[in-house]
């Protein structure tokens, strides 16, 4: 067809609410007593075909209901690897040749068909086998995912719309290719939506993937890649692999045709890659983009003039949504002592005191519990140490109870030592530490928190006073890659605050924004020249 087709302008899908009697609330209700039933086997996908990896099986549970097994899972196995980087290979020709409205037309269709006959499915699977409740999963696996698949076919289609400059006589242009090569996604247990983003945002360009999720969201991502297939992608596009994912680095990570890694997770895992890379840079046919989103210790810092209540609402959200799992909650805030003693303190206590965590599948539960049972003995020994430390005070929370799920109760310390592991270390689960400084300590409070911990992903400050909020603004301008005023640092939306940090937290890509999706380019600058010179003796050379 000729034509320069335009897409459909995006729009944030918006997030149901799941209250009493609502629609949505009895279809997800259906929807979760059917894949509660299930015992899946959440097989690989490699060239389309669905198969059990040889390696070791893992149970894939419910966190809040452990001895509920889910489904099963295997590792994958470097013969594995080696048939799902083959298999990417196989698809790279005729998926590059096909054109861009056509690869656009599949995810846009998946983004359709999420947001309607597939939002219970994916939604549940998430609420199941990530411990999130409804809304949580809500606006993760069924809007957050259905932002990125649309603003991602939008930026995609501006970004194959620039071109270069042409003067008289010549035509200029860019061939927008994929890399050469196959991309491989690793993705976090934490996000579906993150998880269907990777492998599909580099896939939309004409890039041919090997996908890794974490095992524990491999529940959600068995759907996801059905999804993805109904939606009309064809084999060996995306490749999904399962399990811890360490033969399938052995192979990728060494392969000569390992053309980009999209990775979201953990800053040690993603700087192992990273040296990988390094290590083998001589064997690779050509240099391979690095996209890494990491963690976080993400920072609340309230001047005297913050609204207290609002504050408080914000930490409450921010560190004990989904149980402080988000790269972005804040697991650290800086309070002045006058709003702390007027009631900040008591607030913050009785609030966290009565939020109730457990089953998901109980509407009116806050939160359920963290993921697995390493998170779990990661949880327990920091508050045990954090307790044990003479500079911290529990002032709510502090428990912790396996016996049915994996709960940790939600925990404030108040915390004398502002340099204490506690305001630097990521613990990704619901501690939140408060350092209570005299309010003429303000600015130095700041200049300390601005480089404390080695992370910069997101930070929030409280002011109502502008020329607090303009100076913390400037003072924190490299601490944080979302950067929030009067408000949580949780809770970045697809298209209006593009996600992603710096320092130790990542590339900073900026997922679902063109930032990100150029990495997946490689132009080829195209000059056409219409009528070439026949002589080449220059004007200078006459005498
Ligand atoms: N910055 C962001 O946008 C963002 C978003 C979500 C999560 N996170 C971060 O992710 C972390 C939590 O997620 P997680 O526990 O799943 O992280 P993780 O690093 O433990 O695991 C991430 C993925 O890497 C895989 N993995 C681990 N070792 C591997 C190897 N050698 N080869 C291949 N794959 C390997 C895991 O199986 C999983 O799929 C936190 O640090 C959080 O801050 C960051
Ligand atoms: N984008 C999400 C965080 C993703 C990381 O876990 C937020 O802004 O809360």
């Amino acid at each position: 067809m000729d034509a320069v087709f335009v897409v459909p302008d995006p729009h944030n899908e918006p997030v149901l609410t799941y209250a009493p009697g609502s629609p949505e609330r009895a279809t997800l209700r259906t929807r979760l007593d059917q894949l509660q039933a299930e015992r899946a086997d959440l097989t690989m996908t490699i060239d389309g075909q669905q198969r059990m990896a040889g390696g070791e099986a893992i149970e894939v549970v419910q966190p809040h209901k452990h001895r509920h097994v889910l489904g099963i899972t295997h590792n994958a196995t470097n013969a594995d690897a080696v048939s799902a980087v083959t298999a990417a290979k196989k698809a790279a020709p005729l998926w590059r040749e096909m054109s861009f409205e056509d690869r656009a037309a599949i995810f846009l269709k998946a983004a359709d068909l999420l947001a309607g006959p597939w939002r219970a499915t994916l939604n549940g699977a998430t609420m199941l086998g990530q411990s999130k409740t409804c809304y949580q999963a809500e606006i993760d696996a069924a809007c957050e995912l259905i932002d990125f698949l649309r603003f991602n076919v939008f930026f995609a289609r501006k970004l194959l719309a620039e071109q270069p400059f042409s003067s008289t006589g010549v035509w200029n242009r860019f061939d927008h290719r994929p890399l050469e090569g196959f991309v491989y996604a690793i993705t976090p247990f934490n996000f579906s939506a993150i998880a269907g983003n990777l492998p599909s945002a580099p896939a939309l360009l004409g890039n041919t993937v090997v996908w890794k999720p974490a095992h524990t969201q491999q529940f959600a991502a068995h759907h996801t890649m059905r999804l993805f297939e109904e939606a009309g992608l064809p084999p060996g596009v995306i490749n999904m692999v399962t399990g811890d994912g360490i033969a399938v680095s052995d192979v990728a990570l060494s392969d000569p045709d390992l053309a980009g890694i999209h990775f979201t997770g953990s800053t040690k895992v993603f700087q192992l890659l990273w040296r990988t890379v390094g290590e083998n840079i001589a064997k690779y046919r050509s240099y391979p983009r690095i996209v890494g989103e990491t963690g976080g210790k993400d920072f609340v810092i309230a001047h005297p003039s913050a609204d207290p209540v609002a504050l408080v609402t914000a930490l409450v959200r921010g560190a004990f949504e989904y149980q402080g799992q988000k790269c972005s909650a804040a697991s650290r805030a800086y309070v002045p002592r006058s709003l702390w003693d007027a009631g900040v303190r008591d607030d913050l206590a009785s609030r966290t005191e009565s939020l109730k965590y457990g089953d998901v599948t109980d509407f009116t539960n806050f939160g359920g519990a963290v993921i697995d049972a390493r998170a779990f003995k990661r949880h327990s020994e920091a508050l045990e140490m954090i307790k044990s430390s003479q500079a911290c005070t529990v002032i709510a929370g502090g428990t912790c109870d396996d016996s049915e799920g994996y709960f940790v109760q939600p925990t404030v310390f108040e915390c004398t030592d502002p340099a204490h592991e506690v305001f630097t270390t990521e613990y990704f689960g619901p501690i939140l530490a408060v350092h209570v400084f005299d309010d003429a300590s303000f600015e130095s409070v700041v200049k300390q928190a601005e480089s404390v911990a080695p992370y910069a992903l997101t930070g929030a400050v409280w002011a109502q006073d502008r020329k607090a909020i303009e100076w913390m603004s400037r003072e924190l301008r490299f601490a944080a890659g979302n950067f929030y005023i009067n408000d949580k640092p949780t809770g970045a939306v697809v298209g209006q605050q593009p996600f992603g940090g710096a320092r130790a937290s990542g590339t900073n890509d900026k997922a679902g924004s063109w930032q990100n999706l150029i990495r997946w380019m490689s132009p080829r600058t195209i000059k056409e020249t219409f009528v070439p010179p026949a002589d080449h003796v220059y004007p200078h050379m006459g005498s």
